[in-house]
């Protein structure tokens, strides 16, 4: 197949080093063929295995065998692992918006993305919430139309709305984003996953969905309505369920996604059953975009224990994904 762009990410965070870890584990653990696309000094840094400087992405393939192919881009000097600044975050923006752009044109297979300092990207005017949003400019479809979906063996939830203070979230919530996210979360079970016919649950956003008005008139107002646009238009949407009996075995079993409303609603029950192996990634693109669920993690960089399962994930479901919508 088409090697992936892979993103190094924040040259400070543990990006380098887990994508590093996943082309150390190509053979034992499947790895689909991959270059990574940032500043080669971030990998060299805490990495002393093989690193073949590639000038043209079709030249990957081949390297991939016996080395891990980087497509460099910037070079900042004298990275510390666990130390952002600023220089690092125009780094890892550069390399997203090379990596974006040979996935648009078909240079690569599809996008992953190493974890981005959200906090280091706007010091530097960064105005997009986050890579999503960033990734769907570029591919010229509007923020608001894309869904994040965060995918582990036994769960795929989707946050409606994402990067916002929890005291903005019930403002924020209208029932065309809910119907927008959840059109993005069908169409996208039944594109890049093969669900014919999926089955979205939707969460409540306040304690017991509600309780029929007393705790809360989002349900009422925003979210039934919602439910019920998406009905007419054919797609299998239920709820409002209360949401802390949202994620026990049994009812993850009934339902092929959960939309949430807020950020936490869909990140903890993924984080907390699969950590190791979650992965975000954009639906609605043109494109395939998967990145891993966790983020810099700053305080253990360069320490060679960050675990690269999650990383392995993205890079696995990106490949499988491409070549189910023809990309690979
Ligand atoms: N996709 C992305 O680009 C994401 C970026 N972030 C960014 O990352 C920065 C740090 O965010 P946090 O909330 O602290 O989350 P984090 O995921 O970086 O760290 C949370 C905890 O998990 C641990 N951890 C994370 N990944 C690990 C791995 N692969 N192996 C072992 N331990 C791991 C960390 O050491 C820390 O204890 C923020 O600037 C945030 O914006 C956060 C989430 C996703
Ligand atoms: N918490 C998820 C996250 O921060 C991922 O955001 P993005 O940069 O992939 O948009």
């Amino acid at each position: 197949m088409t090697p992936l762009a892979v993103a190094l990410g924040d040259p400070a965070g543990i990006g380098p080093e887990i994508i590093a870890k996943s082309w150390q584990e190509r053979h034992t653990a499947d790895v689909p063929p991959f270059f990574a696309v940032g500043d080669e000094g971030a990998v060299r840094a805490v990495w002393d295995g093989p690193v073949r400087e590639i000038s043209d992405p079709a030249l990957a393939a081949d390297a991939f065998h016996d080395a891990l192919p980087i497509l460099r881009v910037g070079a900042e000097a004298g990275i510390r692992p666990g130390a952002p600044d600023t220089d690092g975050a125009r780094n890892s923006l550069d390399a997203l918006e090379m990596a974006t752009g040979l996935a648009r044109s078909g240079a690569a297979s599809g996008l992953v993305t190493g974890p981005v300092c959200k906090s280091q990207l706007y010091a530097i005017g960064f105005t997009h919430a986050g890579q999503t949003e960033f990734v769907a400019e570029r591919c010229g479809v509007s923020g608001d139309m894309v869904a994040m979906m965060l995918v582990g063996p036994s769960l795929r939830t989707v946050p409606v709305t994402v990067h916002l203070p929890l005291r903005d979230v019930a403002d924020a919530l209208t029932t065309d984003l809910i119907v927008a996210r959840g059109r993005a979360t069908a169409r996208g079970l039944t594109r890049q996953f093969g669900i014919a016919a999926p089955r979205i649950a939707v969460c409540g956003l306040n304690p017991h969905a509600g309780e029929d008005g007393a705790l809360g008139r989002e349900e009422a107002e925003i979210i039934v309505p919602a439910i019920e646009r998406l009905r007419d238009e054919g797609i299998d949407v239920s709820g409002p369920y209360p949401a802390d009996a949202m994620f026990h075995a049994r009812a993850r079993a009934r339902y092929d996604a959960a939309l949430c409303m807020y950020h936490d609603q869909a990140l903890v029950p993924l984080k907390t059953l699969h950590f190791d192996e979650g992965v975000n990634m954009t639906l609605g693109l043109p494109i395939v975009r998967t990145s891993p669920d966790h983020g810099t993690a700053f305080s253990i960089a360069g320490q060679d224990v960050a675990h690269p399962g999650a990383m392995i994930a993205a890079l696995k479901t990106a490949a499988a994904c491409a070549r189910r919508i023809g990309t690979a």
